[in-house]
């Protein structure tokens, strides 16, 4: 049976593929150069937090080793899966260092006969880039490798969920052996295998991310219109879900898009198109329309505060980029906290699971571990993540405890009528 190494197996992506691959039955090696999450992980306890993931780990943490010895990963397995982080670069190409140092480790540590599975989501010229790495090292691709990009298309706060029943599996390779081989790790699920180019593969992801990018946009453009014409969007939205082609997904109007992947994989996407010779005005404008929605929520805020927010004493209700996820990395919620500070508003907010890490990136944000006690003398309370545990607050007591009555539901979490009736100003997206 082949062993699998995962290079970056301690990120997000990486760590879900060791777990659920040791699910499938294979044996894995986790390899990490983070020394504190390798550290940790050995002992059972993981940085990140996603449903299912400890108790699927205990099931088959006989098959997983863990360690931040990537070339010895290397040498171990017959099938190296490439899980690391492809962050933006200031321009919003994607920064490729990290797939750079995995692959020079593997060109140095290459034994024998290996198959390199590329999971994390890169750009066109990636796997050339990689041949070439390879190639200086006098490695011969067919002879003492192959090539397979295999795009992942989970969900974080989903995440084992998703990566038990995809919705299909991609498979791209010039390789036809080496693809199948990828393949039939997976072919326990009962989703569909799909065999194609590297190409294909990789537009495949950058298009489907891309496209979720795109509903959640153009709701937000419609909701802006709603506003000003009198329609509510919740209502507008959920009925053109119905149409089973526009289908319900991805039509939730709010804060906009946030999180570590869909703006940085459409801000790569716009740029791979300049590399090609390809302005993509209308992806800029999904780009545009998203960073206009965060305006868009302050200005709500400052125009209910008599059109300042100097002094004023905002409550905020959320910090992750979505529900259930403690991550606030690129998180609309963030941006929007930074705004209203420098603006000169005096903020407290509390979020079920980011606070530690929200208070790592705006220092001089106050945090609280008690949603009434964010409240308390506030002018307004905005709700800036759709924690569904907010839906269920005392609202009675939560107007009790502040000097104002504005609530800003920037998530259209709540129903108007109930909140106008304890006696809010309520305010939400699109409605
Ligand atoms: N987070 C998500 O929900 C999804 C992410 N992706 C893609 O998967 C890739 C990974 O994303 P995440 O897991 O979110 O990133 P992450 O930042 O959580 O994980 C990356 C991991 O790689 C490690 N690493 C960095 N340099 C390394 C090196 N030289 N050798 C070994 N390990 C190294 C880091 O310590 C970290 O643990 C990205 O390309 C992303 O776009 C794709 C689908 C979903
Ligand atoms: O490539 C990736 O990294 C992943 O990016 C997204 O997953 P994720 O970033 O975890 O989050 P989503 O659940 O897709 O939400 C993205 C953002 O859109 C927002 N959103 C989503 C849906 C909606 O109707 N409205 C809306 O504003 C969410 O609040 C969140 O900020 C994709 O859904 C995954 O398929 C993909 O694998």
């Amino acid at each position: 049976m082949d062993s699998i190494a995962i290079l970056g197996g301690m990120g997000y992506v990486g760590l879900v593929t060791a777990v659920g691959l040791a699910d499938l039955g294979y044996k894995v090696i986790s390899a990490d150069i983070s020394e504190e999450k390798v550290f940790l992980a050995k002992q059972g306890k993981f940085l990140i937090y996603e449903d299912g993931l400890e108790e699927l780990f205990q099931k088959n943490k006989e098959r997983i080793d863990f360690t931040t010895d990537i070339g010895l990963a290397v040498l171990d397995s017959s099938i190296i899966f490439i899980a690391v982080g492809t962050p933006p670069r200031n321009d919003g190409e994607a920064d490729l260092g990290q797939i750079i140092e995995v692959a020079e480790i593997i060109a140095q540590k290459l034994n024998e006969y290996k198959i390199i599975v590329v999971k994390s989501t890169v750009p066109i010229g990636t796997f050339e880039l990689v041949q070439d790495i390879l190639k200086g090292y006098g490695k011969v691709e067919g002879k003492d490798y192959d090539l397979v990009f295999n795009p992942e298309f989970l969900r974080e706060g989903a995440a084992v969920h998703d990566f038990l029943h995809p919705q299909r599996t991609v498979i791209g390779s010039s390789n036809q052996l080496a693809a199948r081989r990828i393949g039939e790790l997976f072919n326990t699920f009962q989703s569909p295998l799909i065999y194609t180019t590297i190409i294909n593969a990789q537009m495949i992801k950058y298009g489907a991310n891309a496209f979720l990018a795109s509903r959640v946009s153009f709701v937000n453009e419609l909701a802006s219109i709603c506003e000003r014409v009198g329609a509510d969007i919740t209502v507008v939205a959920d009925v053109m879900g119905m149409d089973e082609r526009i289908g319900r997904g991805y039509l939730q109007a709010g804060i906009g898009f946030g999180g570590p992947c869909l703006g940085k994989d459409l801000q790569a996407l716009v740029k791979m198109a300049e590399l090609f010779d390809y302005d993509s005005r209308l992806l800029k404008g999904v780009l545009e329309k998203n960073i206009q929605q965060r305006k868009s929520i302050v200005r709500k805020i400052k125009r209910a505060l008599n059109n300042t927010l100097f002094h004023k004493k905002v409550g905020v209700l959320g910090l992750a980029f979505k529900p259930d996820t403690g991550d606030v990395r690129m998180s609309p919620a963030i941006d929007i906290v930074k705004e209203l500070i420098n603006s000169g508003a005096d903020v407290i907010a509390y979020d079920p699971q980011g606070n530690k890490e929200a208070g790592e990136l705006i220092k001089e944000l106050k945090l609280s571990e008690d949603p009434y006690e964010i409240a308390r003398g506030a002018d307004a309370l905005a709700i800036l993540t759709g924690w569904r545990d907010f839906e269920n607050l005392d609202w009675l007591k939560i107007i009790n405890n502040m000097s104002g009555n504005v609530l800003v539901d920037a998530v259209n979490l709540l129903s108007p009528e109930i909140i106008n009736e304890v006696g809010f100003n309520y305010i939400g997206v699109g409605r």
